[in-house]
């Protein structure tokens, strides 16, 4: 195998998650950071995988993804690119990688060269010049939402987002902006359900939601939280999917796939208000 791990192409392409917003079928995002779970998600049919700096929770322990840094995303990166067959691959940009535009290029180039498809960031229009800059290079941005797990000790803990009608406001104006500066999707982290469907009905890109309710175009888990083996406490708007799946990991995995696809998840139960 090569030790470059080369981007290849995806089948799953930008143009056809835009197509599929339009159709209203949902977009099924997990994360993987290995070669085996990269591979796992694939045979489920998957159509994003994302290299998430929630590996620092599942993959290295730790309890905020504060610590996670470039060489660890580029390692786990790598991994996944080597055996990804159809799905786009997003590379998270971790914590302080994109402070200044100047780093934000260096950074989002090196997970590009590692085999990412597109790299996310987390925050809102402070973010729009280095999304313009990285649009402008030909380097595709999902941006970040809601609960920015990055910024958990200035929000004062993992806590659901928009619920005041001023923040509420305010994210809508962060998603527009975003969308303009040239963000090609965006990740709704903890949001109340109807402020989701209001922004996911506002922008023209796809909106990927996770404990944002049913209405975004699509939704991302953590595998270990589908697979009931995260480190620690799981968020209650994750759901273990090993349950019915009498312990085949495959099975659980297909059985996410399937319940995003039919709309059965995400329910109430994993849903804010
Ligand atoms: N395993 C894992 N799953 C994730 O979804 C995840 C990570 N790690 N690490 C990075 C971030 C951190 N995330 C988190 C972590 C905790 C909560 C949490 O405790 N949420 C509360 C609900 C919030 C509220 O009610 O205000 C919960 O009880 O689940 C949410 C998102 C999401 N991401
Ligand atoms: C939870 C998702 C959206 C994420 O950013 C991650 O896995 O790091
Ligand atoms: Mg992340």
């Amino acid at each position: 195998m090569s030790q470059h791990s080369t981007s290849s192409q995806p089948k799953i392409t930008l143009p056809r998650l835009q197509e599929m917003k339009k159709n209203g079928d949902k977009i099924v995002v997990i994360t993987a950071y290995d070669a085996s779970f990269s591979r796992v998600v694939n045979e489920a049919g998957v159509d994003v995988v994302l290299v998430g700096d929630s590996l620092g929770n599942v993959m290295l322990g730790l309890d905020s993804t504060v610590p996670v840094t470039m060489q660890d995303m580029i390692h786990h990166m790598r991994a996944v690119a080597r055996t990804n067959q159809h799905a786009l691959l997003i590379a998270d940009m971790p914590y302080m990688a994109y402070a200044t535009v100047e780093q934000t290029l260096q950074n989002a180039a090196a997970l590009m060269q590692a085999g990412a498809h597109m790299v996310k960031v987390e925050g809102g229009t402070w973010l729009c010049e280095s999304v313009k800059a990285l649009s402008d290079r030909g380097i595709p941005v999902c941006a970040h939402l809601g609960l920015t797990p990055q910024s958990v000790d200035a929000l004062g803990g993992y806590k659901v987002q928009g619920r005041e009608p001023e923040a509420a406001t305010k994210m809508r104006f962060d998603a527009e902006a975003l969308q303009a500066s040239g963000a090609r999707m965006l990740v709704l982290e903890c949001v109340p359900s109807e402020l989701a469907r209001i922004i996911s009905g506002e922008l023209t890109i796809p909106v990927i939601g996770i404990g944002a309710g049913v209405d975004t175009d699509g939704q991302v888990l953590v595998l270990q939280d589908m697979l009931g083996i995260t480190p620690g406490k799981r968020p209650k708007f994750s759901h273990n999917f090993m349950a019915e799946a009498q312990g085949d990991i495959q099975a659980a995995v297909a059985a996410y796939v399937a319940a995003v696809r039919e709309k059965r998840f995400p329910g109430p139960e994993h849903s804010f208000s």
